[in-house]
């Protein structure tokens, strides 16, 4: 049999949640909380198996921690994720059963939107927890945080472009966008406006429609891939706003860019491929710096919100990456190695009281009941 705890070492608790009458099925994995209560977002994916799912919200909660410390948030990590197809299997009923089991954990993770899910579902969780967070305003929420997480996403690649040519004018430049979801989409949209030049690639034809009459209505040109052909596309960046794991072994020999600046979640299949990126000249902007805009976001709203800081923040992206570009090259690291440690080190700093977060809620959290 696996060894459970074996697999779990890195993480506080995980938490495998049932639920017969609705078919919930979802594991929520707290990574730390030694900077406070773990807060992550909520996927929906058909995981072929639950040790696939199990992979990846330990991976993921993993990331947030990160995320927390480098974007300077007082929360640990955290995510869940639910084992369903969000195009069939979503209903307010499972949404509920799930908001329970968040419950459940008294304040010690906070949840809200990720892939597959939307500020919506997340209403009927809110049914039965306050620990959610990015519901839209008239919910109490801060709502979507897709908005500044796509924010992010272009600080991170006006200063990656900065790092590269001296400018971070994005105009005249070529991207190559995989995933036209919530972040995706909105990352496209803002570069069509700047004057790029893109590539795309979806599952979904809706998705590239919707951006195809978008670049129609401005007169601009977007060129459709299908799946793999996107590792290929002769541009200027890959911005990889969907999945994983999509830099390993098979795609990292395709990739003709000079940069890799996306949204999504642990792009790269092991730490390994941070170095043959560098190999490559390929710079690599580490993902849970450019996507934290979403995450600074939620942060705020579990205090007093305030749109102005958490813009400010999001826009801090911009010179955290520079830094760590610049500690990386003084010292022959990888991006990636280089934000770790600045990571460790900052919740090495920060630790404080104890090291398992167990009050009950956050202190401002009275202002939405
Ligand atoms: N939403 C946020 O605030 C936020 C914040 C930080 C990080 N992220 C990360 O960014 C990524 C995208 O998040 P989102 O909220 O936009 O999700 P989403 O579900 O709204 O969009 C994902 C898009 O990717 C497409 N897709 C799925 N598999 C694909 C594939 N194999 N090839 C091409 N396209 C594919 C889907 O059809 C969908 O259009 C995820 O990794 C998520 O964890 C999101
Ligand atoms: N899902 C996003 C934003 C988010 C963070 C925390 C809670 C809810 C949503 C992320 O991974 O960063």
């Amino acid at each position: 049999m696996t060894d459970m705890f074996q697999k779990i070492k890195d993480h506080e608790q995980v938490v495998f949640c049932n639920d017969e009458s609705t078919g919930l099925k979802a594991i929520i994995a707290i990574h730390s909380t030694r900077l406070g209560p773990a807060l992550g977002g909520c996927r929906m994916f058909p995981y072929n198996s639950v040790d696939e799912a199990l992979e990846d919200v330990l991976r993921l909660s993993k990331g947030m921690t990160y995320k927390c410390a480098a974007a300077d948030c007082d929360f640990g990590g955290g995510k869940a994720v639910i084992i369903g197809d969000p195009l069939k299997d979503k209903t307010p009923e499972l949404f509920r059963a799930f908001g329970q089991f968040v419950e459940s954990l008294n304040g010690r993770f906070y949840t809200g939107t990720d892939m597959g899910t939307s500020t919506e579902d997340f209403v009927h969780a809110l049914k039965e927890t306050n620990c959610i967070v990015g519901v839209d305003e008239v919910y109490g929420g801060s709502g979507d945080s897709s908005v500044p997480t796509a924010h992010g996403v272009i600080y991170g690649l006006q200063a990656t472009n900065k790092a590269l040519t001296g400018t971070d004018d994005l105009s005249g430049k070529s991207y190559a966008i995989q995933g036209l979801g919530k972040v995706g989409y909105k990352v496209a949209e803002r570069l069509l406006e700047e004057g790029a030049d893109l590539f795309v690639t979806d599952i979904s034809r809706q998705a590239i429609d919707q951006l195809l009459s978008k670049a129609k209505e401005i007169g601009a040109g977007v060129k459709v891939l299908s799946g793999n052909e996107i590792y290929e596309a002769q541009a200027d960046f890959f911005v990889p706003c969907a999945m994983g794991g999509i830099i390993n072994d098979e795609t990292i020999g395709l990739l003709k860019v000079k940069a890799i600046v996306g949204s999504a979640n642990n792009q790269l299949k092991d730490m390994r491929h941070g170095q043959i990126l560098k190999d490559k000249s390929i710079l690599y902007a580490p993902d849970y710096i450019v996507n934290a805009g979403g995450l600074i976001q939620v942060a705020d709203e579990l205090y007093t919100p305030n749109k102005e800081r958490v813009l400010r923040k999001t826009k801090a992206i911009y010179n955290s990456l520079l830094n760590i570009y610049e500690h990386a090259e003084a010292n022959g690291i990888t991006t990636v190695e280089a934000s770790n440690q600045f990571c460790e080190s900052r919740i090495e700093a920060r630790t404080r009281r104890n090291s398992f977060f167990s009050h009950m809620k956050r202190p401002k959290w009275s202002v939405r009941t």
